[in-house]
């Protein structure tokens, strides 16, 4: 997370101290962790299987193997505290279990009626039927367990890039509340879309996460001379088009749905 500086003023209000450069730095690092989740995903074929719908043989409800694997798991990790962390949002909990082991208070950043966004639903969708069939060779080699646990570090890093946008659009409206204000009474989602768009740093954003892509995803190749062609596990160009289609969208989604709610 960004760095977080908590003033108390002593009446035991925090005021939180937040700079878009620190939170964009966040942005910059989780770049990291989104190219090499797409980079491990792609070791494995499409696997349709494994995300397409089928009968659960314990209940007999219908859910596919992903979608038990990522409602476990969600709930074993709300057990250890994950969504007490106001980054973290789930993609299938509506009653989060309570962790069992004492959790670290997170700075109240966020407008507590504005927090709840969570797009996770569309983001799935989107996940599935769009970005994967890109990244991935079609086919199916049956390893479903290990493609399922690759598609949850898929998806938990670009929802959490995504819901990042919260951040985003709380300092952007602490830096400009005279900006943002009328736009928001209005409920004038094109004025808030104008206002927090930067096309120069989007642009720099999809340059930089190419260039990852080359550098992490590169072949290495030893003792070979002369051969200068380079592999890469993952088309760079791909992973560009995939932030500057979905990711970058869907981060601005977030933050005009959350600016919506900033005067609640
Ligand atoms: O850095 C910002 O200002 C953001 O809002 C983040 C982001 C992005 O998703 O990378 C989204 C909108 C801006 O146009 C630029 C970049």
């Amino acid at each position: 997370m960004a760095r977080v500086v908590e003033l108390d003023s002593g009446s035991g209000v925090s005021d939180v101290r937040l700079s878009l450069d620190s939170i964009r730095e966040s942005l910059i690092r989780q770049e990291d962790t989104i190219v090499f989740s797409l980079i491990e995903r792609a070791k494995f074929p499409l696997n349709s299987s494994a995300f397409e719908e089928s009968r659960c043989l314990d209940s007999g409800i219908s859910s596919s193997l992903t979608e038990f694997l990522v409602r476990e798991i969600e709930i074993l990790q709300a057990k250890v505290g994950k969504y007490d962390n106001p980054e973290e949002n789930p993609f299938f909990l509506e009653n989060i279990p309570h962790s069992v082991f004492p959790t670290h208070k997170y700075p109240p950043v966020l407008h507590p009626k504005a927090l709840s966004v969570n797009i996770n639903k569309r983001i799935w969708d989107v996940y599935f039927k769009e970005m994967l069939p890109l990244f991935v060779k079609p086919g199916d080699d049956g390893n479903y367990p290990s493609t399922a646990a690759s598609d949850l570090a898929c998806l938990q890093a670009i929802s959490r890039r995504i819901h990042y946008g919260k951040f985003v659009a709380e300092v952007k409206f602490r830096d400009a509340p005279q900006d943002y204000e009328p736009a928001i009474r209005a409920k004038d989602t094109e004025a808030l879309m104008k206002l927090l768009t930067f096309e120069k740093v989007e642009e720099m954003v999809k340059k930089r996460v190419q260039k990852k892509a080359e550098t992490f995803g590169q072949e290495v190749k030893c003792g070979v001379s002369g051969d200068d062609e380079k592999n890469y596990k993952v088309d760079p160009l791909i992973v560009s088009r995939i932030y500057g289609e979905w990711l970058i969208p869907l981060t601005k989604v977030v933050e005009v749905e959350y600016l919506l709610r900033r005067l609640d």
